[in-house]
């Protein structure tokens, strides 16, 4: 029997699994995933075929290793899966790993590679642990099978010198690999083809402003197919606010916020050095600490319940609005469209409107029946665009950062 490929997509507030055919392109066999990890009770949906199941676990799953395991378990036990009864149906299995330091592309796991990434964990303990966890799982519990890590990072290494540089002292950047590195790369690659694809562009004719709104969030310009500069940095909490992520604030604050702020937080273990700052920043800040919630669908609504959580939304309109402005004078005004991405990004309604109409003066319109209608379940890119607009078109890409890592892998190896 053709072997399939299973892709693993571990974010801050989600685990996603796709299983695939292994053919050109990829299709998708089965789909399953575990959503809410910070705002539990966790729920799990299955999609195979026709069939669609959703339901809350009862098992608590507060860790993406938590939620990975539970996932395989329960699509290895569908009888109905049969292309996928056990390891020997997989060729693959393609990880999607946030920081990937210097590398430009993807890598197999083995002995070394899985130590070099390991080093890499001081850098960015958050969100490389749990990929790094679940690639340690999948080599003892599915040996036979290759594990193959996409970085969030490779699509950002085009970018300029000046705009990866930090102003400090260069013998310690480059000793300690302090630069901006940009993640949701995976996903702004899917992004860049599928949107050139709707354009009838070749992408490195193409030059896009990328919004990748989720539990993270980030934005990307993008020149001639290439990342020219990202919002995120030497690490996933630059830039723009996320759930649990403060983004951009003057870096004294640390030093201002708690005295224990350099301490080791208590989440720190042997395999994660984790500061007290970097806890609070990470895990204590952004749409949580403002509002008590990580659901954005409580935020983003014409009435808030709350003052927080009207500031919380005109926090993001805010910063979000600030790098469109940035990425916009930096294309110069060549902007084939504006994409919204990412779970909120993409179903957002009113996240899209109030945008479009702070960037009004840039041309920009949008068709308020479209735009309130969003993304079909089974499209890709939507023009929410009002006809006979003179700037940018705008557009709501679902992203899916599943399917990039597989078409990859068939597209290098068929
Ligand atoms: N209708 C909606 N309106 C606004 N936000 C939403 C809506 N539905 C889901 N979200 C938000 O999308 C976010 C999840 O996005 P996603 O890109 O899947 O996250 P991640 O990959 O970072 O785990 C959550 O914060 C969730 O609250
Ligand atoms: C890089 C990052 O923040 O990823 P996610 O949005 O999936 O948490
Ligand atoms: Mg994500």
């Amino acid at each position: 029997m053709a072997k399939s490929i299973l892709a693993v997509n571990a974010g801050s507030s989600s685990v996603k699994v796709t299983f695939y055919t292994f053919t050109d392109p990829p299709r998708a066999i089965a789909d399953a995933q575990v959503s809410g990890i910070t705002a539990p009770p966790a729920t799990f949906k299955y999609q195979r075929g026709e069939f669609k199941q959703k339901e809350q676990p009862q098992e608590n799953l507060a860790t993406p290793q938590d939620a990975f395991k539970y996932i395989l378990q329960r699509c290895f036990s569908d009888p109905e899966l049969s292309e996928v009864a056990s390891d020997s149906d997989l060729a693959y299995i393609c990880h999607r790993v946030v920081h990937g330091g210097d590398y430009s592309e993807e890598i197999e796991i083995n002995d070394d590679t899985l130590h070099r990434l390991e080093a890499l964990e001081d850098l960015a303990p958050l969100h490389n642990f749990s990929a790094l966890e679940i690639i340690r799982l999948c080599k003892k519990e599915l040996p036979s099978v290759s594990s193959m890590t996409f970085f969030d990072s490779a699509f950002h290494q085009t970018m300029p010198l000046h705009v990866k540089t930090y102003p400090i002292n260069q013998q310690i950047a480059k000793a300690n690999g302090l630069r901006k590195y940009g993640f949701h790369g995976i996903s702004y690659s899917f992004i860049l083809r599928s949107v050139a694809q709707f354009l009838g562009k070749p992408a490195e004719k193409t030059n896009l402003i990328v919004m990748h709104i989720g539990s993270g969030a980030s934005i990307c310009a993008i020149k001639e197919g290439k990342s020219i500069d990202t919002s995120m940095g030497l690490t996933p909490l630059a830039g723009l606010p996320g759930a649990t992520r403060s983004g951009d604030i003057d870096p004294s604050l640390v030093f201002h916020y708690t005295n224990e702020a350099g301490k080791l937080s208590p989440a720190s273990t042997k395999d994660m050095h984790l500061s007290m700052a970097e806890e609070i920043l990470n895990k204590k800040s952004g749409w949580k600490a403002l509002t008590g919630t990580t659901d954005f669908s409580q935020i983003a609504v014409e009435t808030p319940p709350s003052e927080a959580h009207k500031l919380a939304f005109d926090i993001l309109v805010d910063r979000t609005l600030g790098y469109i402005g940035n990425y916009y004078v930096k294309l110069g005004g060549e902007v084939d469209a504006l994409v919204f991405a990412g779970g909120i990004g993409e179903k957002s309604a009113l996240l899209r409107r109030i945008l479009a109409e702070k960037c009004s003066s840039l041309g920009l319109a949008i068709d308020s029946d479209a735009n309130d209608k969003g993304v079909e379940e089974d499209q890709t890119v939507k023009d929410i665009s009002k006809g006979g607009g003179k700037g940018p078109r705008t557009l709501i890409c679902q992203t899916n950062e599943q399917f990039e890592m597989a078409y990859h892998i068939v597209s290098s190896r068929s």
